[in-house]
């Protein structure tokens, strides 16, 4: 590497000396004696100087020339302009390369480069990971499902709270272990949601063990939860689902009521389960759909909240009837025994709620069954729109019988499709079907009676709470329609059997029989 240095030369006055002995010997030299005799002045010059500051320096010696090269230099300064210096340039390095730009040019590591190399390898990792979990791995049962519920299949649920009432009933929240079925309810909300009192409907809950189903009833409700509930400080608080935020109905959430049965192979498979387990569901199964009223198409009942004074009131329910000449709900009466009080909160805590008043029959063993649901049924009370009447086995006086049974009133409105079902000839039933086709109504109002109808005033409420202080001084119509829920024997008790093989309703008999109650205005659960 040495051989590569390449010397530059300089002429110093100080440097010349350094050089002197080395020229001395080069018979080529051209005033190689002159420069060193210039040399040997001026440094001895600067030698005489510095001997002369000195105190401890010998005197110099006279007569041998060395005064003379002692003298001091007469010769004035003048700085050369121009030097020749002796340096050495290091070359580039072996690898370096005046060609590759590249190398010459420092690279420049910023926060970008270096992290977007990381970034990139990690993206691209996942990419694969997800791709070979895609292509290899099959997605779990249910996974991809475009609905909350399937009644084709089972879809897996997660238990996330269970609430111990006594040490045989439980409430049990839900939610679904997937969400894929949330994109399919962008577009449909209102259609897609489980909750509709128009209906009661059960969910087949899997005992996987022994391959067994057994129907529950959802109910709307779910625990909200909090970090003092979470730290064991508080209870959860049992809320109303309810069609507010377009939140999928609190993400699909639902809870059951259960009665746990010492022998009973499902009940206990579910109330055993703890927060966190996995559950199986298949459904919804409709068990039960009300009869067509026309006011469904002009009005729907507000939905029930957990305070009833934020409820919405139905101020112009009646005006919108009379304008459209259309007659009330039903009012309907529900017997129903233990868990069998399930289908009945369903559709009084579902959005669009039941419309006519509902009288609650509700038998219990004892009191305190229905602890957390007990709110919520006060608070129905309270909105006038059911009455509960107890009966507890603790209470013989009580007890469920024949004096607590109304007789049935006429319906109010027969669907053309019901009286076509029930009584009109094949002829009668045809005029009908087209004078409903024609929407010719014989009673249809002209038009000045209807200006009048719809500039008539009514009463405006507040808030739900507000107008049931008005409607529960008004004396209730009987009930229409009956509903029996409960286990074999009670809805036997009740209303007599149902043919329980071929699931049909079988004759109303039992406490019901001889009032006016029969399959077309009573339904056996
Ligand atoms: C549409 C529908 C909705 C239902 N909703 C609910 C609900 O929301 N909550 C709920 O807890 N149950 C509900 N049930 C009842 C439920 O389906 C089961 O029948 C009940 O949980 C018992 O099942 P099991 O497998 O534990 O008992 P099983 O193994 O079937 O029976 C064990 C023992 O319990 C007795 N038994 C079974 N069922 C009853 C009963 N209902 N009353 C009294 N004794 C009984 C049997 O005679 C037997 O001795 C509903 C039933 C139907 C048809």
């Amino acid at each position: 590497m040495l051989s590569r240095l390449r010397p530059i030369t300089f002429r110093s006055p100080a440097r010349v000396a350094l050089r002197f002995n080395s020229k001395k010997s080069d018979p080529n030299h051209e005033n190689s004696d002159k420069s060193v005799s210039q040399a040997k002045e001026e440094g001895l010059s600067e030698f005489k100087f510095k001997q002369k500051t000195s105190s401890s320096a010998p005197a110099p010696m006279e007569g041998n020339g060395v005064d003379k090269l002692l003298k001091k230099s007469n010769k004035p300064y003048i700085p050369k302009i121009k030097h020749d210096r002796l340096s050495f340039e290091y070359p580039g390095l072996p690898n370096q390369d005046k060609f590759n730009a590249t190398a010459e040019k420092p690279k420049i590591i910023g926060r970008w480069t270096r992290y977007v190399p990381k970034i990139i390898t990690a993206i691209v990792v996942l990419w694969g990971a997800y791709t070979v979990k895609v292509w290899f791995y099959a997605p779990e049962k249910g996974a991809d499902s475009k609905e909350l519920l399937d009644p084709n299949g089972f879809h897996k649920f997660v238990v996330t709270h269970k609430e111990e009432i006594d040490e045989d009933h439980y409430l049990i929240e839900l939610h679904p272990k997937f969400n894929h079925w949330q994109y399919s309810y962008y577009n449909n909300y209102e259609k897609k949601s489980i909750w509709n009192g128009d209906r009661i409907w059960s969910v087949d809950v899997k005992q996987p063990d022994i391959m067994v189903v057994r129907a529950y009833t959802p109910l709307p409700l779910y625990f909200l939860k909090s970090e003092y509930t979470r730290s064991g400080e508080r209870k959860p608080l049992l809320k109303v689902v309810n069609n507010d935020g377009e939140d999928y109905d609190k993400q699909g959430v639902m809870c059951l009521y259960i009665k746990k049965y010492g022998d009973g192979e499902v009940s206990k498979y579910v109330t055993n389960k703890e927060v966190g387990d996995e559950i199986e569901l298949r459904g919804p199964n409709i068990e039960y759909k009300f009869p067509y009223h026309p006011l469904k198409q002009y009005h729907e009942r507000p939905i029930f909240r957990d305070l009833p004074s934020k409820v919405e009131p139905e101020s112009l329910v009646e005006k919108v009837k009379k304008i459209n000449k259309i007659p009330d709900f039903d009012n309907l009466t529900f017997y129903a025994a233990g868990t069998g009080i399930a289908p009945a909160l369903q559709i009084l805590l579902s959005r669009n709620p039941y419309r006519g008043y509902v009288t609650i029959h509700y038998s219990a063993q004892k009191q305190g069954e229905l602890k957390p649901l007990e709110r919520f049924m006060y608070f129905l009370e309270k909105l006038d729109r059911v009455e509960v009447k107890t009966h507890y086995d603790t209470e013989p006086k009580t007890r469920l019988s024949s004096k607590d049974i109304t007789e049935a009133s006429p319906t109010k409105y027969l669907s053309p499709l019901r009286i076509e079902k029930s009584e009109l000839s094949p002829e009668e039933a045809l005029k009908l079907r087209m004078s409903v086709l024609d929407g010719k109504d014989s009673d249809s109002k002209n038009e000045t009676e209807l200006t009048e109808l719809s500039k008539e005033v009514v009463p405006r409420f507040e808030n739900a709470l507000q107008q049931a202080m008005v409607t529960s001084q008004q004396v209730k119509a009987p009930s229409a329609l009956a509903i029996v829920c409960g286990p074999d024997g009670y809805v036997d008790f009740v209303a007599g059997p149902k043919n329980r093989a071929t699931n049909e309703q079988g004759e109303v008999l039992g406490l019901m029989k001889g009032k006016g109650w029969d399959n077309t205005n009573t339904f056996k659960l």
